[in-house]
């Protein structure tokens, strides 16, 4: 038996006919205030990601959940997504990321001059797309450093350079684990398995270190960390991305972006980008909550 898991930078078939043995995977895939600030045009070769008028619905129940979003974004920026539990912020991360579960009903998304939709979570990946998941997943029997070798000598195949073997690979990693403040030992547990929220969300941005990505999309890297795990997670992801790299971050506090300071911040409300702005919109958040900024 074998189980597909999305994880939305590679996908792996689990072989789980063996659960007392270690099993063995293979990889198949990598896989304002309140004013509207308007987003400064410039030339077409600055667009990153353009996001037009997109609605998509859950794949089985066709329940609708974005209903015309609207996103630019230019290299370099960061863009951080606000808005209430339940407005649709972590579908839209998904559905950039190419995730199943949901299916474009409208709209487009343009992503380097290419058509985002109809490119596979893998072609993303290896164009330099990379997701952290909000709850990443677990995979029992596959070692953290096993997992972490597929995905980037995958990603090496795709872009035509050499594999690198166990050993080669270690010197690369290893490096790595101190941007994160992560032990040595993590690399040989399984991949999230008995991890605490805060070590699931460093191991996150330890795959980003590894990975690379020209595009990053961070689904609350600070949800359960405590102060200190936070502005270890926040230096690490500053470290791990240039100028060059743009992101776009979901997040419920100010306080993360205290720490990676946003271009702008978006509100999303049931399905859309209600309202688009400067750090001033999460401190009016923070003091008085959605009411203040509510679309509606
Ligand atoms: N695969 C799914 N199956 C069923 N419902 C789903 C699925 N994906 C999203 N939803 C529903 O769509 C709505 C939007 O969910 P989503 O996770 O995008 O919200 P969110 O803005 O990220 O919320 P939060 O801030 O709580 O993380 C919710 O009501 C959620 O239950």
């Amino acid at each position: 038996m074998t189980t597909a898991l999305f994880t939305p930078n590679f996908s792996f078939k689990i072989s789980t006919s063996t659960p007392q043995r270690r099993r063995r995977c293979h990889f198949v895939r990598s896989s304002q205030a309140t004013v509207a600030v308007e987003t400064p045009s410039s030339s077409a070769t600055d667009l990153l990601l353009q996001v037009k008028d997109l609605s998509a619905v859950i794949a089985d129940s066709k329940q609708p959940i974005l209903k015309g979003v609207n996103l630019t974004v230019r290299h370099g920026e960061v863009h951080a997504v606000m808005g209430k539990n339940g407005s649709g912020k972590s579908t839209f991360a998904k559905v950039l990321a190419g995730h199943p579960d949901y299916e474009i009903t409208g709209g487009s998304i343009t992503y380097k001059g290419l058509d985002l939709l109809e490119m596979e979570p893998e072609e993303r990946a290896v164009a330099g797309l990379f997701m952290s998941f909000q709850s990443p997943v677990e995979i029992p029997g596959v070692s953290n450093i096993d997992f972490l070798n597929m995905a980037y000598n995958a990603k090496r195949r795709k872009l035509g350079l050499p594999e690198l073997g166990p050993i080669e690979f270690y010197g690369y990693v290893a490096p790595k684990l101190e941007l994160v403040n992560m032990k040595i030992d993590f690399l040989n547990r399984n991949v999230n398995e008995g991890f605490s929220g805060g070590e699931k969300k460093r191991n996150e941005i330890l795959q980003l270190a590894v990975l690379g990505a020209e595009f990053a999309i961070l689904d609350e890297i600070d949800s359960g960390l405590d102060v200190d795990a936070l502005r270890d997670v926040a230096k690490a992801v500053n470290r791990v991305l240039t100028s060059e790299n743009s992101v776009l971050m979901i997040t419920h506090y100010l306080r993360l972006l205290e720490f990676i300071k946003p271009t702008y911040i978006h509100i999303m409300e049931n399905g859309r980008i209600v309202k688009t702005g400067d750090i001033s919109i999460a401190e009016i958040l923070e003091k008085e909550g959605y009411k203040a900024i509510s679309g509606t």
